[in-house]
């Protein structure tokens, strides 16, 4: 690719004693939500008034409590919205709203006046300070780059005082472009910001670092945050917070590695909206920590209704692989993926039986599934969906889930190859239907009741366990007569009222419990047949095991002699109906 030599890398901070790498994060750190300002400003079609009470209260009801909502002097619209809030008192006691502004003295005073009549506000001011903002928009020195925060944070204290009595005020402070500003002429705007703010206890000051353009790598940035921390002066006073963008794809790294540095609260949006690429998003830091047994403090417990309401308020959708709440994230199609997760799920239920809990309290140890999907609200019907890319695991599994029938392995594999044959001639995806239905035809025999005819065959039962079992000590015997060798009888699963069953698993709809399935391996040959000629698979399901093993075996044998339809059957207890995947 031409042109790379027109850019150069970023000159990383000299920190050859950072302490960040060893540490580890032990709780959430305090997060702002500026979904209302940075989100919303970046939209083509910025948020009606509508849209941002559906987010205000979105963001209340998920547990933040510091959310900036808006820009005043930006907009008529983000004027009347912060009004709004504070006019219907709609803000709740514990959260504080936070407003933003530039550092223009008359801005300032606007901003100010905005917030008349709120009992606990913000108000953030930033201008940048990097050298190529000091030079390029400002036209100004250093010293004048500083006299703009100090002057603006002068001019809000003063306007503060005239129209805000009784408002407990916070105040933050932002060098935009902070990442791209030396370190030491970032701490000197700082300290000259607190020089005239006078943080003390119980009046503290945020000092909010952005990587307003992502430009580096994460670990740069923990430097230069580990270096402010060492530097801050009145550090007991002062919340560290970072405010990453995602330019490079990298914010949730960042964001991360600047909490290990010493960040102590994070602004971002949810599912990453924001300038640009994004700010850093909320749900992937918040979900990295709940993974990680720590809680974020913010609920996500339903997360396909987060998105959906932010999907709404944006018009803008997250992508079907944003981390933890994209439609495919839960899903795998792949084979190898899908014969470790049905393992996975399998353990889960010995397990569970064995402790004598419900499955939802095992310790999660799920292969390929970071997360359990019951966890955010979703559900497990949507982890495995089948294409050409699946085998018998995947197969298993959606026999198993949504159709109630435990396969034994041999005939795992058979459906399997001829799911395969089917997706691949279809070139997409086949439903959980499609595959009942590809089952049903093919080994599911259901004519009327009656005695097989034909070859004698050797065969080798399985009776669904989950099932009545009376009859099956008797199978061999009842069929011997009838040149059918049984040569064992297994049963596929343990019954429902066996510990096994979990209340999750039992609550899996099933055919009839008064319907026995018997799955049958069948071979030519009667008793002391050697079986040479092939194998073949018969499905019976009926009222007593005997019924359906006969079933079973006329559908193998029919099979056998090559008949490659069987008779029509009968349908397959209804699939499942589920609402949209995942
Ligand atoms: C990184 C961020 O997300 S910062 C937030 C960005 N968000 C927004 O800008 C949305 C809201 N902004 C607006 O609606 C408008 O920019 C307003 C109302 C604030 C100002 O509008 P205008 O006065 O027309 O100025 P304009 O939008 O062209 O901004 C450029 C001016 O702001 C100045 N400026 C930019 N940032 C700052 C700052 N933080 N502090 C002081 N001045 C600043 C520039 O130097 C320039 O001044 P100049 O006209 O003297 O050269
Ligand atoms: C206003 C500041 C904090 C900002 O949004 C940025 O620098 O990205
Ligand atoms: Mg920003």
């Amino acid at each position: 690719m031409q042109g790379a030599g027109r850019y150069t890398a970023f000159t990383p901070l000299d920190l050859p004693d950072r302490t960040w790498p060893g540490r580890r994060i032990h709780s959430a750190p305090r997060w702002l939500s500026t979904d209302l300002r940075d989100g919303n400003q970046s939209l083509p079609r910025p948020m009606s008034p509508e849209r941002k009470l559906m987010m205000f209260d979105l963001l209340v009801n998920t547990g933040f409590k510091e959310i900036e909502v808006g820009f005043p002097v930006a907009s008529q619209d983000d004027h009347d919205f912060v009004r709004l809030l504070i006019e219907r008192d709609l803000i709740p006691d514990d959260v504080r709203i936070t407003v933003l502004t530039q550092a223009r003295e008359e801005l300032v005073r606007a901003t100010v006046d905005c917030l008349r009549g709120a009992s606990r506000a913000m108000i953030h001011i930033y201008n940048a300070t990097s050298p190529l903002f000091r030079e390029l928009v400002f036209g100004l020195d250093r010293a004048g780059c500083r006299d703009m925060a100090v002057r603006a944070t002068q001019v809000m204290m003063d306007r503060a005082e005239h129209v805000l009595g009784g408002c407990d005020l916070s105040y933050q402070y932002s060098p935009e472009l902070f990442n791209e500003t030396e370190p030491d002429f970032a701490l000197e705007v700082c300290e000259a910001v607190m020089d005239v703010w006078q943080p003390e206890a119980g009046r503290g000051i945020i000092l909010n670092f952005p990587t307003t353009v992502e430009r580096s790598l994460p670990n740069v940035f923990a430097d230069q945050i580990e270096w402010l921390d060492r530097h801050l002066s009145r550090r007991e006073h002062v919340c560290l917070s970072v405010h990453p963008h995602n330019d490079r794809g990298t914010g949730v790294a960042a964001a991360e590695l600047a909490l290990l540095a010493g960040a102590e609260r994070i602004e971002g949006c949810l599912f990453g909206n924001g300038e640009r690429a994004g700010n850093v998003c909320l749900v992937t830091l918040c979900m990295n920590l709940f993974v990680h047994g720590i809680d974020p403090g913010i609920d996500l417990s339903d997360i396909n209704a987060v998105r959906r309401t932010v999907e709404e308020c944006n018009q803008m959708p997250v992508h079907p692989r944003h981390p933890y709440a994209g439609d495919l994230v839960y899903t795998a199609f792949s084979g190898s993926h899908q014969d470790a997760i049905k393992k996975g799920f399998d353990e889960r239920e010995r397990l569970a039986a064995r402790a004598g809990v419900p499955v939802g309290e095992l310790p999660w140890r799920t292969p390929y599934l970071p997360v359990d999907p019951k966890d955010v609200g979703r559900t497990y019907e949507a982890v495995v969906r089948v294409n050409s890319q699946s085998g018998k695991g995947g197969v298993a599994y959606v026999m198993s889930a949504w159709h109630g029938l435990d396969l034994p392995r041999g005939l795992q594999a058979d459906l399997a190859a001829r799911v395969q044959a089917q997706a691949d001639a279809e070139g997409g995806e086949l439903s959980p239907s499609r595959i009942g239905e590809l089952f049903r035809k093919e080994y599911v025999y259901h004519g009327a009741p009656g005695e097989p005819g034909g070859e004698p065959v050797t065969v080798t039962l399985w009776v669904d366990g989950a099932c009545a079992l009376e009859g099956q000590r008797d199978l061999r015997a009842a069929l011997g007569p009838w040149g059918i060798d049984v040569r064992a009888v297994h049963r596929t699963a343990p019954p429902l009222d066996e510990p096994a069953m979990t209340p999750e698993r039992a609550a899996l709809p099933r055919r009839s419990p008064r319907d026995v399935v018997v799955y049958a391996e069948c071979t030519t040959g009667g008793p002391g047949g050697t079986g040479t000629e092939g194998v073949a698979w018969g499905v019976g399901i009926g009222a007593d095991a005997v019924a359906a093993a006969f079933s079973a075996v006329r559908a193998g044998s029919a099979r056998l002699a090559g008949h490659t339809r069987l008779r029509p059957s009968r349908p397959l207890p209804e699939p499942r109906r589920l609402a949209a995947a995942g």
